[in-house]
């Protein structure tokens, strides 16, 4: 099934001859032909994986090292026998895992192979991609003292893959270097052009670091020329007169070459050079002071817009030669052992990537970049753990962050490997967890071809770690790399001018927002203070310290204002409560003095009918018809007309009396007197019957004065008992809503018994349905046995006419067999 994935080996052959530095800008044919179509760019191919087992030094040979540890079967197989003493074999011993293993590697270079077989043997595929434009990575593994370094770096005198590779890469551009400094490296793959004035300090950096070296220069050339010179004596050379014309021609295809004489191209490397240490990153080409108060200045990694990683502020250094790079190698190591010995500490403890950087441009007065690409050389820490080790306090923090950021290497190199299978769930690559990872994530996700050199020594002493190593490489084997081989055709490269800004455009499709600021991964500066002295830590302490009462302060002040404005606007919230409340409350008042008073006026009514009613019964008791009252009205209003009558006469024979007054003295007076005397005596039997009535009226008033009187006292006294009413009828309402609510909870309570009865008679139905189920096969089940225990039960089924099955399950204690064949039933 890999190998559908895989595109046919013509394929890689095809997309490798289309040399990074053999186009001038446009595509040819053959390569438009071929990244016409996304799927066809893409070539999966395995991680390479190379082992290498290191000779036993003299001295081991002396101290009668045990030889019997590492077997190598052929050139892609390595038997690993457990020696006595290790935990590998006293597992076995126990039974856990296994004393022997076998592994296999894309190839396998024992301990005689040469560092030139080892370089032509493992890095043909990456070198030749790198000058097509593929990024490469390379990275050792394995144990401390396994040579790691070694097969990077090499000796003065026996150069390792580093500078064989530079070696290759500066043939192979030779006649086509860009001699200038104006185009640099910029972030992750972008390239910025440099004004004069940044070329000049570009320069004059250049001149300060190499110069930090200079009392060195003279073996660094020696070095190269020696390998030049061992080149030369080698069987693998041609009768070329450069040597490594021949080690180029061996890596480069010999059409690419022909191809390369013809073009216009020009090509500027860049060299960088970091470590990192106890997972923070430092430049080791940054030209340290002698001052041991100077601390070295951590790198912090930075993510572009396309996602990759790149070492913010990282010194990218153009070199014109072989040589010049070798000399960086070289101060970066001095500058990586003197920070070191500072911290007392082994080179292993660290991880150095060394990379070069090649950009290719276009042959012109004006030159355009054409596209970029990277080889990272990782010199891993030694992979050994702290239990083995023994390590307490740095030393211990040291061991846990390499063991940490190898543990990560290693789970992400295990998740690529689970993702790799569709059959399996895909799962989270933790590549940001360690900063090694973050920066290989470029190489394990298309954007370059990884490459895992695998050093074992043969010590029975650091068998169990190198086992691990081994497993480990195993799991990194079975990876398959995704690998888009035009670097310039699927990441094309921005140029930015000196200020950072944009100042061509490569496609169409490029904008500026594709320049827009890159976010950094970490928002602080960090500092390590385990290379600080005694009296630096202290003041750092005390630095902290004030760095902490400040930062408390300003919290404090921050906490105070929060809580003020928390405070405030809890006030405010409690102001709206209240206001609301009252504004309820003011509702309610109205609503219930409105009820009050509809039944105020309705009991008013009330009281008033009965009041009504009352006199009503009274006044029955003292009842004068209207008809007699009228009657009497009428014979009182007859006698007041007969009085005013009478008194009329009265007046007129008064008159009539003073006319005659002087004719007759005697006659009319004795006339008057008797007329008077009548008149008086009918007036005053009037006035007294008129007296007698108008006494019997005023006590029919006084008696309605004091039967109102009565009543207003009853109207009270049912007031008050309006008043108690309305109060009880509150009190009762209120403990109605309170049963209300008890009601409604019950009824919550009804509904979810239901629910559950609902559930259970379900799961009850569903589990008669598989009882039968599981009678019926197991019945069927039984059907073919022959054999005394199967009558035996059959017949006991039918007698007891009960379903076998039923008989096992439920009345096991009914049955006499049950108990005997359940144990039975558990095991099968
Ligand atoms: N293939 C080899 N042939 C000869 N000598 C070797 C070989 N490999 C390693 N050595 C020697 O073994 C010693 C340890 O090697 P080296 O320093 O490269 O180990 P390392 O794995 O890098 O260790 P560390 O992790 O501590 O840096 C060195 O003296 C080196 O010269």
């Amino acid at each position: 099934d890999e190998g559908k994935n895989y595109v046919s080996t013509e394929m890689c052959d095809v997309l490798e001859s289309l040399s990074f530095l053999s186009v001038e800008g446009k595509p040819s044919p053959l390569e438009s032909t071929v990244l016409s179509n996304t799927e066809e760019q893409q070539v999966y191919e395995p991680l390479k994986v190379f082992l290498r087992v290191r000779p036993f030094s003299i001295e081991e040979l002396e101290s009668h090292e045990s030889q019997s540890c590492v077997t190598i079967e052929d050139a892609q197989t390595v038997i690993l026998n457990a020696p006595k003493e290790s935990s590998a074999m006293k597992n076995s011993e126990r039974g856990i895992g296994h004393a022997v293993h076998s592994f296999t590697f894309s190839q396998v270079f024992g301990p005689e192979t040469t560092q030139s077989e080892f370089f032509e043997g493992s890095m043909k595929d990456i070198v030749r991609g790198y000058v097509n434009g593929v990024n490469g990575l390379v990275f050792t593994y394995g144990v401390t003292n396994a040579g790691k370094t070694f097969t990077i770096q090499g000796t003065s005198k026996d150069l390792g893959i580093l500078p064989r590779s530079l070696d290759v890469i500066f043939n192979h551009i030779r006649g086509r270097h860009y001699p200038k400094m104006n185009f640099k490296p910029y972030l992750s793959n972008d390239v910025k052009k440099l004004e004069d004035e940044q070329v000049k300090q570009e320069e004059a950096l250049k001149t300060a670091i190499l110069a930090s070296l200079k009392e060195e220069a003279e073996s660094i050339s020696n070095t190269v020329t020696n390998f030049c010179d061992a080149k030369l004596d080698s069987s693998s050379c041609t009768s070329d007169n450069h040597p490594s014309n021949s080690l180029e021609k061996n890596l480069v295809p010999p059409d690419i070459q022909r191809t390369n004489m013809h073009q216009r191209t020009q090509a500027s490397v860049w060299i960088s050079f970091c470590e990192i240490y106890n997972e923070y990153v430092y430049d080791l080409l940054n030209i340290l002071s002698t001052s041991k108060t100077q601390r070295r200045r951590v790198l912090r990694i930075c993510e572009d817009q396309g996602g990759n990683f790149y070492i913010k502020d990282l010194k990218w250094i153009n070199v014109q030669s072989p040589e010049e790079a070798c000399r960086l190698l070289k101060i970066g190591n001095k500058n990586r052992s003197f920070a070191c010995t500072r911290m007392n500490e082994q080179s292993s403890r660290s991880h150095s990537i060394f990379s070069i950087r090649l950009l290719k441009l276009t042959d012109e007065h004006q030159p355009r970049v054409l596209g970029v690409s990277e080889l990272s050389f990782c010199d891993l820490a030694g992979s050994e753990r702290c239990n083995k080790t023994h390590v307490f306090g740095d030393r211990l923090k040291e061991a846990g962050n390499i063991n940490n950021s190898l543990h990560i290497l290693g789970k992400c190199i295990a998740a690529l490997k689970q993702n790799q299978n569709p059959k399996m769930k895909p799962s989270y690559i933790p590549f940001r967890e360690s900063k090694l990872t973050r920066l290989f994530q470029p190489f394990f996700c298309g954007k370059g071809k990884a490459c895992m050199i695998v050093n074992i020594n043969q010590h029975t002493s650091t068998y169990d770690e190198t086992l691990h190593v081994m497993k480990f490489s195993a799991i990194a084997k079975q990876v398959i790399q995704k690998i888009l081989p035009k670097n310039f055709g699927c990441f094309p490269p921005k140029l930015v001018g000196g200020d950072g800004r944009p100042i061509m455009h490569f496609d169409a499709n490029t904008s500026l927002d594709d320049f827009a600021d890159n976010t950094e991964t970490s928002a602080e500066e960090e500092v390590d203070i385990t290379i600080l002295s005694h009296e630096e830590l202290l003041k750092a302490a005390e630095d902290l310290k004030e760095k902490v009462v400040a930062e408390r302060q300003s919290k404090l002040l921050l906490e105070v204002k929060i809580r003020k404005e928390m405070a405030e606007a809890m006030f405010r919230q409690l102001l709206e409560t209240e206001e609301a409340w009252s504004n309820r409350l003011e509702d309610m008042k109205d609503s219930y003095e409105e009820k009050l008073e509809s039944k105020f006026e309705m009991y008013k009514e009330a009281i008033k009918k009965h009041a009504y009613m009352c006199a009503m019964e009274q006044i029955e008791d003292h009842y004068v018809p209207i008809e007699e009252f009228l009657a009497e009205q009428e014979k009182v209003e007859d006698r007041e007309r007969k009085i005013l009558q009478l008194e009329r006469q009265l007046d007129e024979q008064s008159g009539r009396l003073l006319a005659l007054g002087s004719l007759s003295l005697d006659i009319p007076a004795t006339e008057n007197n008797v007329e008077q005397g009548l008149t008086d005596s009918t007036m005053k039997r009037a006035n007294e019957g008129l007296k007698k009535q108008c006494e019997e009226k005023e006590e029919l008033i006084k008696s309605l004065k004091f039967k109102i009187q009565k009543l207003n006292e009853a109207l009270l006294e049912a007031n008050e008992g309006y008043r108690k009413m309305a109060e009880e009828n509150s009190q009762l309402k209120h403990t109605i809503m309170l049963k209300d609510q008890e009601m409604d909870s019950l009824q919550n309570w009804a509904k979810r018994v239901l629910e559950l009865e609902e559930t259970v008679s379900s799961l009850q139905r569903e589990l008669e349905e598989r009882k039968k189920h599981f009678y019926a096969e197991e019945s069927k089940q039984q059907k073919p046995r022959r054999g005394l225990l199967a009558n035996l039960k059959s017949t006991v089924a039918s007698t007891a006419n009960i379903p076998l099955g039923k008989g096992w399950g439920k009345n096991e204690e009914a049955s006499p067999f049950s108990g005997k064949l359940l144990p039975h039933k558990t095991k099968e």
